[in-house]
């Protein structure tokens, strides 16, 4: 087996998570040669001499085979993981919002320099599906993948759900637990798993599909009225992102969602996370595991150093197989819960309206809209409005 030779950008969550998890375990063997950070006075639980503030130190080290970048500042990390291929090193990166704005680019980066990158992590953090999508559903098979892809706006709903918390203290825990993005906006406004969205559909499908092109939703306005009205339903609250195959175009959403209490993702809760997957012959199957978190994360982190051991690579069958076949659609309908306490949205941009309700306390409608009507409207950004799908 290989000395790996690592060197890691960033200590913060998952950078001290992979440290627990690479000191407890024997199965791979590797070596952390230095770790940069950004800010050299911070106390830090192992010796000054294995920090820098240099990204030199690393990028230009020979000593070093492998880089692990675990930064939470997504151009830093381009800047970062661009320069490490270019100097022949392989790279292990937990960064979706970096892999998902710049999914061309690193695909050259690896194309030109022959090496390996590696993101495991970046996608439900514990959970194995880039590396399924990969191997195991390497076939015409899989119709769609859909599931819960964010920890924190899991935990969130979870404790709002339950009852007894504001939004704003379940978001102060889910940040002191290291589950938050330090710009918690992405997670909140379902950004965060979106970018997720983005990379699981180019290893499901072989699409490249840009951040923007998706429309994302989050759960930053729901509010008592909403979940009174998921209680009354026997209904959980799941911010759902979704992707399938409908005659060669692809539907992609990431939406909150009513879904029934005993549906399999109303029972996962906190910051778990789950992936279902549909397949013509298999069926549905379901991932399941933790989607945030110091060691979750690291452990996935140390899986992909550990497939490095072994010269694994992606090799990205699909987007060679499905290349300029597949494109996004905009013309499916959504079955839509809309909440309003001062203008009705607009009816028209409805194609059916099956219910609508006023009271003091609150007014909502179930109608059904096509995504472009919904993309493309500016009522759905006004603070009084929520929106959360509802399936039939
Ligand atoms: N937290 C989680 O559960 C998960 C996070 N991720 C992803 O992992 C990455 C890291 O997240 P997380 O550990 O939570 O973030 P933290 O904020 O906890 O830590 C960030 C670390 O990056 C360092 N840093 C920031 N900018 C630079 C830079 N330019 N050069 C060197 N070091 C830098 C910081 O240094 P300093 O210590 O000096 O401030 C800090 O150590 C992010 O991309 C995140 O999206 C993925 C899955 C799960
Ligand atoms: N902020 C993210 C961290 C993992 O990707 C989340 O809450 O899921």
């Amino acid at each position: 087996m290989k000395n790996l030779k690592l060197g890691i950008f960033g200590f913060g969550c998952v950078g001290q998570g992979l440290y627990h998890v690479l000191q407890q375990s024997n199965a791979i063997n590797s070596e952390i040669v230095k770790i940069c950070i950004k800010d050299l006075n911070k106390p830090r639980p192992l010796d000054k001499s294995y920090f820098t503030n240099q990204k030199d130190d690393l990028l230009q080290n020979d000593d070093i085979d492998v880089i692990v970048e675990l930064i939470d500042d997504a151009e830093a990390a381009f800047s970062i993981v661009s320069t490490a291929m270019n100097n022949g090193k392989s790279v292990v990166s937990a960064n979706k919002k970096m892999i998902a704005e710049h999914m061309e680019e690193l695909l050259a980066l690896q194309e030109k320099n022959k090496v390996s990158f590696l993101y495991e992590a970046s996608c439900c953090a514990s959970i194995p599906i880039i590396r399924n999508l990969e191997e195991y559903y390497d076939n015409d098979l899989l119709t769609s993948l859909e599931g819960i892809f964010n920890g924190s706006t899991n935990f969130i709903l979870t404790k709002l759900l339950t009852g007894g918390q504001t939004f704003d203290e379940v978001l102060k825990e889910a940040q002191n637990l290291g589950f938050a993005e330090s710009d918690p906006t992405l997670d909140v406004e379902g950004i965060d798993p979106k970018y997720k969205l983005c990379i699981l559909l180019f290893h499901a499908f072989g699409l490249i599909a840009k951040p923007d092109d998706i429309f994302n939703y989050g759960i930053s306005k729901i509010n008592t009225f909403d979940i009174n009205y998921a209680q009354r339903h026997n209904y959980s609250i799941k911010l759902i992102s979704k992707c399938r195959i409908v005659d060669e175009k692809i539907e992609a959403y990431c939406l909150p969602t009513f879904l029934p209490n005993d549906a399999v993702l109303s029972q996962t809760n906190n910051e778990y996370n789950a992936v279902i997957l549909e397949t013509a012959f298999a069926e549905s199957q379901l991932l399941y595991g933790k989607g945030a978190g110091d060691k979750p994360t690291g452990s996935a982190v140390l899986s992909d150093i550990s497939a490095l051991n072994h010269d694994y690579k992606y090799e990205y069958k699909k987007n060679a197989r499905n290349h300029g076949k597949l494109a996004l659609c905009e013309d499916f309908k959504l079955r839509l819960y809309v909440r309003y306490n001062d203008s009705t949205p607009p009816l028209e941009d409805f194609e059916s309206i099956e219910e609508k309700y006023a009271s003091k306390q609150g007014n909502f409608l179930v109608g059904t809209i096509q995504l472009k009507h919904l993309k493309h409207s500016n009522w759905i950004n006004e603070a009084s409005i929520s929106l959360i799908v509802l399936n039939n």
